[in-house]
Parts: C-alpha cells; sequence; structure tokens
C-alpha cells in the first residue's frame, strides 16, 4: 500500500444542521440526541479508500451564520469542506450559499474540494428544501452532492469517501470527469 495521506476536512455550517452528530456518527458509530453547541473540535480517524490510507482530521465548526467571520485558519490549513445545511431549514441553506462565496473570495480560487451535505433526511415531513434545489446548488459550484442522516446513520461514511476523492481530484491525482462513486 502506498504510504498514508494526512487530510484536514472542515464541516461548515450554520447552527444546528448537525455538523456534530455527523462527525460523531462517522467517528464513533452513534448518535447523540442532545444539543450542545460547538466551539471547535477537531477528531482524528483513519480511512482506507480504494486501496490508500487516509490519516484524516476531522474539524467539527462552530456554527456560522451569514455574517460570521471565516477564521483565516480554515482557508490556510484545510484540504476539503463539508458544507452542511439541514433539509428542515431554508435559512440553513441560505447560510451555506453564504459560507461556500466567502470561502471562494478567502481562498482566491474558483474550484474547492466541496461536498454539499442536506443532513436531517429522517425528518422528511418537515423537509423544506427540495433535493432538487441541493443538486442544482452542488452542480452551480462544480461539487459533489448528498443527503444524510446522522441520526440513522445513513451516507455518513459516502460523505467522508466522497470528499476524500474530491480533494484526490483537486490534486490532480483522479479524472476530472470521474464523479464520486462510492463503492
Ligand atoms: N432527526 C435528526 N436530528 C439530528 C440529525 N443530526 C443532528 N440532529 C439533531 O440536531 C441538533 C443539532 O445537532 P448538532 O450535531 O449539535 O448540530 P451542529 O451543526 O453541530 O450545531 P452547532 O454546534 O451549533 O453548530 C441535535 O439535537 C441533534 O440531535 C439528524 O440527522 N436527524
Amino acid at each position: 500500500m502506498p504510504p498514508p495521506k494526512q487530510r484536514k476536512i472542515a464541516l461548515m455550517g450554520f447552527r444546528s444542521v448537525g455538523k456534530s452528530s455527523l462527525t460523531i456518527q462517522f467517528v464513533d458509530g452513534q448518535f447523540v440526541d442532545s444539543y450542545d453547541p460547538t466551539i471547535e473540535n477537531t477528531f482524528s480517524k483513519d480511512v482506507k479508500s480504494k486501496g490508500q490510507l487516509y490519516e484524516c482530521k476531522v474539524v467539527d465548526t462552530a456554527g456560522q451564520d451569514e455574517y460570521s467571520i471565516i477564521p483565516q485558519s480554515y482557508v490556510m490549513d484545510i484540504h476539503g469542506y463539508i458544507l452542511v445545511y439541514a433539509i428542515t431549514s431554508n435559512k440553513s441553506f441560505e447560510v451555506v450559499k453564504v459560507i461556500h462565496d466567502k470561502l471562494l473570495d478567502m481562498t482566491g480560487k474558483v474550484n474547492l474540494p466541496v461536498v454539499l451535505v442536506g443532513n436531517k433526511t429522517d425528518l422528511h415531513l418537515e423537509r423544506r428544501v427540495s433535493t432538487d434545489d441541493g443538486k442544482k446548488l452542488a452542480d452551480s459550484w462544480k461539487a459533489m452532492f448528498l443527503e444524510t442522516s446522522a441520526k440513522e446513520n445513513e451516507s455518513v461514511t459516502d460523505m467522508f469517501e466522497c470528499i476524500l476523492q474530491e480533494i484526490e481530484k483537486s490534486e490532480g491525482n483522479v479524472p476530472e470527469k470521474s464523479g464520486c462513486v462510492i463503492s
């Protein structure tokens, strides 16, 4: 196997969309129902994907709104971004657009390794953001799109595999066209 690659991935989005829950589900395999606002936590996890070992640092960031200032360290130091909204919240969908714009501004890049994630699919009766709108937004960013449920552990691992592949793509290690195919 080739030597391991170090990856730092940040989850960003509005308050209470499930960034911590997705991270804890991925790292620990459990769901915690209580809500405890995050300041910032970094978790480590090794992931094997397509014959490559990745030593991942996952940064679970504080909830942002449209006025929050993104710390410079999220620009310098991060390989890829998982931008999370809740499918139950239009506001969180709006905020994720603002965060994406700010990241482009701050990095000065046209394309960033990003996966857009609509979380809380188990709350389908309270859905406010359609799958189609999520897909369209991701397409406009040339980013990957997934809907997840941290509660039901739906597509949580896929989400991390996806961002690892997007980072490989941005480094020119995977043909541009090959989207994120989860196998
Ligand atoms: N039903 C359901 N609830 C969820 C899901 N993910 C998170 N929650 C709940 O939503 C609330 C907020 O979750 P967190 O993971 O703390 O959200 P966060 O985005 O980290 O919040 P901040 O730290 O404020 O940014 C908690 O009560 C979670 O239990 C999900 O997939 N389904």
